[in-house]
């Protein structure tokens, strides 16, 4: 019996989640990524619930940005990366050679570590995917740059200053407007590689609450160093250790009742 910690006091979200009704929107299946000779995930298997906060917890080093960089296939652009197995989106092969990578990337949107707006006003920021899928009308640009900022929970602070640069924002508002600029271009699926971790207290709330909304509309998928973060925001953990996926369940469960020594070890702060 392993035994697991209080997550009562993270200050959790309610609602839990009906497993009876989720439906999956990505399946790994036999997963290897190799760089050069080093093997970096040792066949993982994963299937990745629709419209839930999927978090990747795990020591240093032990995969979960590469895992996350598969599912909108980043790792095409490292060289010496082999990959083995195959990923599903929506029961699709996201490998399969008649498959667009550029409209996986936009079905799969990612958000980084570091805000990464680009030097253009914190409007053209936003309709930057539109402009790329030649959207031309103003009225229909307008629309989407207001909703997006709206859904990024960063509307009421800019709507005086859209043409104002990006540059000028606080790291918490640029990295709001880089969840706008990816929800803009309406994806599936949003992966988030340690949003906060760059961002004071405060602003690392607002990102936590704003995942917490987004779940309704979008599938997430949250890298995160900070466990706490994970129990407060998802609603399906995965614990990863030195390539391998040692155990995934619901959050809950996971936390309080890991099943695995490892996991017990990992969240309890007995290493990592
Ligand atoms: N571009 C790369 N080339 C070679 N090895 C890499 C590359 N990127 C990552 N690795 C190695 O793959 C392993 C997994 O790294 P990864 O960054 O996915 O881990 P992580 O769990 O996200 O770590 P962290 O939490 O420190 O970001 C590590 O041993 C790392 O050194």
């Amino acid at each position: 019996m392993t035994h697991g910690l209080d997550i009562s006091a993270l200050g959790r979200k309610p609602g839990g989640i009906n497993a009876g009704q989720l439906q999956k929107c990505l399946e790994v299946k036999s997963l290897k990524l190799y760089y050069g000779e080093k093997l970096a995930l040792k066949s993982v298997d994963l299937e990745i619930p629709k419209k839930c906060v999927t978090a990747f917890i795990g020591p240093s080093g032990c995969g979960k940005s590469t895992l996350l960089r598969c599912f909108n296939r980043m790792n095409d652009l490292i060289s010496n990366v082999r990959i083995e197995g195959d990923i599903l989106l929506d029961d699709q092969s996201i490998f399969d050679p008649a498959l667009n990578v550029a409209d996986l990337r936009r079905r799969v949107g990612m958000v980084f570590q570091k805000p990464n707006p680009f030097p253009k006003s914190i409007y053209e920021n936003v309709a930057y995917g539109l402009r790329i899928q030649g959207v031309k009308n103003r009225r229909v640009v307008d629309e989407i740059v207001e909703k997006s900022l709206k859904a990024a929970a960063l509307w009421d602070e800019v709507k005086d200053r859209l043409h104002d640069s990006a540059m000028g924002l606080s790291g918490g508002q640029q990295q709001r407007l880089v969840i706008a600029r990816a929800i803009a271009i309406e994806p599936d699926v949003i992966l988030l590689d340690e949003p906060a971790s760059a961002l004071d207290p405060l602003s690392t709330l607002k990102i936590e609450e704003l995942i917490y909304e987004l779940k309704s509309n979008y599938t997430i998928v949250i890298v995160t160093h900070n466990m706490q973060q994970a129990a407060r925001v998802s609603d399906f953990t995965a614990f990863m250790y030195m390539g391998e996926l040692i155990e995934f369940g619901p959050t809950d469960r996971l936390f309080t009742t890991p099943k695995k020594k490892q996991t017990e070890d990992y969240i309890t702060g007995r290493y990592g």
